[in-house]
């Protein structure tokens, strides 16, 4: 069976529990994702981890959002572990998605446009001219234009990103959510195969899997949702 276009992001509190789960989801999924938590307690060698000996493909997720100096030197420290994808707020600017664009240039780069966190009003309080979706459509531009090859946005507005940058950008979709599922701190949420259908090429989806008793059943299931789906 082909894998899911997944991203599993492993947001565990350990390594041991965070490769139980890659190995667990692994037959299902293309990918698992690597963020903040799991990073900043192990360093780089949880990429080798959790990459095992099943190939799968190891996203990045570390939010760089610094001057374009600070980041090109960053991009270059973790471009050597060969994530598929290294995340960067897209907030941070032309130069600065640049700058890693440049330094990595083995890894996509994915610009994270609006946090799938945010309401409108939180936009609001933040000082980001909405709707979120013109704020996501902006970012993205600027993104593409900087050489970013993949924008993270929710799946409330991928179709309308899609449409403005085209077939060749990476859409990775966090928010995503199977109907009924609680949606806990996630805010602009869709379901997996509303996500796919609006044309996400990757969904992430963390704690709907890995919080599920069987993380290995709860990505088989999603993911076999999504071959009827599609
Ligand atoms: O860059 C991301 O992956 C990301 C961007 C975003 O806007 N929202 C978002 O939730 N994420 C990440 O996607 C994952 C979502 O996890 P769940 O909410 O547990 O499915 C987390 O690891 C977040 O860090």
């Amino acid at each position: 069976m082909t894998p899911a276009p997944i991203a599993v992001a492993l947001d565990a509190p350990d390594l041991e529990t965070a490769a139980q789960w890659a190995a667990l989801v692994t037959p299902h999924v293309t990918t698992v994702k690597v963020g903040l938590e799991l990073y900043l307690r192990y360093g780089p060698d949880v990429i080798a981890s959790v990459r095992g000996a099943s190939g799968v493909q190891v996203f990045l997720d570390l939010k760089l959002h610094d001057i374009p100096n600070t980041v090109a030197g960053a991009a270059r420290a973790v471009a050597r572990l060969r994530p598929s994808i290294l995340t960067v707020h897209a907030g941070g600017g032309t130069a600065m998605i640049r700058a890693a664009v440049e330094s990595a240039p083995h890894t996509k780069i994915a610009a994270v446009t609006i946090l799938t966190s945010l309401s409108e009003a939180d936009l609001g309080r933040i000082g980001i001219a909405g709707p979120a979706a013109d704020a996501v459509r902006r970012l993205a531009v600027l993104s593409v234009e900087a050489g970013a090859t993949a924008l993270v946005c929710s799946p409330n507005e991928v179709a309308a990103v899609r449409a403005e940058v085209g077939e060749d950008i990476t859409l990775i979709t966090p928010g995503v959510r199977p109907l009924g599922a609680d949606t806990q701190d996630q805010i602009r949420v869709a379901t997996p195969e509303q996500a796919l259908a609006d044309g996400a090429d990757l969904l992430v989806i963390g704690r709907p899997i890995t919080g599920a008793p069987d993380p290995g059943a709860a990505a088989a299931a999603i993911a076999a949702s999504l071959r009827r789906a599609s």
